[in-house]
């Protein structure tokens, strides 16, 4: 298997702030990982230490087998990670299509285009000529996660897509991250739904305090205990 994403003993601060403290993670090709914990326990700080926005002090960081010290947004899609930001950043001055292009400019080869996609999200094909802004919550969240796949990437990292969503709609994101699995791109979901979770992922990394305090495969796992670590 290739490894995609590999932290090891990583180490990552906020100008003098320690956050990450010798967390080791990893995702191979076409995995489907969960990354959970409370909120402030530091998840969204391994998104921002794969984007160089926190700053990566101890450890190694490795994709695709290389070294890396920290990539950028647009630089990462090149390297095939592609990010779903928490709170999805939809451009708001941009329409759904040009949101969708943006994310297609890496030109990486693969299946996703915008017709692809269009089928994926019907209502974004209907809306396309609309601010994106103008889009409901689960739209947006559908139009961030298109705009992510258009670059093509191996690994999908996706900053708590469920948030602030009405259940109906988790529940489509379940089906689409399958689909999106299903298809070969591997998935690094960092989530509090439990419902979600256990629905797309089948390893699982629990967060402390910035630091992983349990791994393992989701099948057979305790789902209260797990629980637990989530609820705030
Ligand atoms: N830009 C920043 N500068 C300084 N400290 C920060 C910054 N961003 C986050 N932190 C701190 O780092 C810690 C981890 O935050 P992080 O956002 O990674 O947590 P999280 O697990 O993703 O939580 P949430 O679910 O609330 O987003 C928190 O204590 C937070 O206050």
């Amino acid at each position: 298997m290739t490894r995609l994403l590999k932290f090891e003993a990583v180490n990552a601060y906020y100008g003098r702030a320690h956050v990450l403290h010798d967390v080791s993670l990893h995702v191979e090709a076409g995995e489907r990982v969960a990354l959970v914990g409370r909120n402030g326990v530091g998840k969204t700080t391994v998104v921002n230490t794969i984007l160089n926005l926190a700053s990566l002090r101890g450890g190694t960081m490795q994709f695709n087998g290389r070294a890396q010290q920290g990539l950028r947004t647009y630089t990462a899609a090149r390297a095939g990670i592609a990010v779903v930001p928490q709170g999805r950043r939809i451009i708001a001055n941009l329409t759904i299509e040009e949101n969708l292009l943006l994310g297609g400019a890496v030109k990486r080869p693969g299946p996703w285009n915008l017709a692809s996609i269009y089928e994926l999200f019907p209502i974004l094909r209907e809306r396309a000529h609309t601010p994106g802004t103008a889009l409901s919550g689960g739209q947006q969240q559908m139009l961030a996660i298109g705009r992510a796949m258009m670059a093509n990437p191996s690994l999908l990292v996706l900053d708590e897509p469920s948030e602030g969503l009405a259940p109906v709609i988790v529940d489509q994101l379940a089906v689409i991250f399958n689909r999106l699995a299903d298809a070969g791109t591997a998935l690094l979901l960092i989530e509090q739904n439990l419902s979600l979770i256990t629905r797309v992922a089948r390893r699982l990394y629990v967060m402390a305090k910035g630091s992983i305090i349990e791994e393992g495969a989701l099948e057979g796992l305790d789902i209260e205990q797990l629980h637990k670590h989530i609820v705030v």
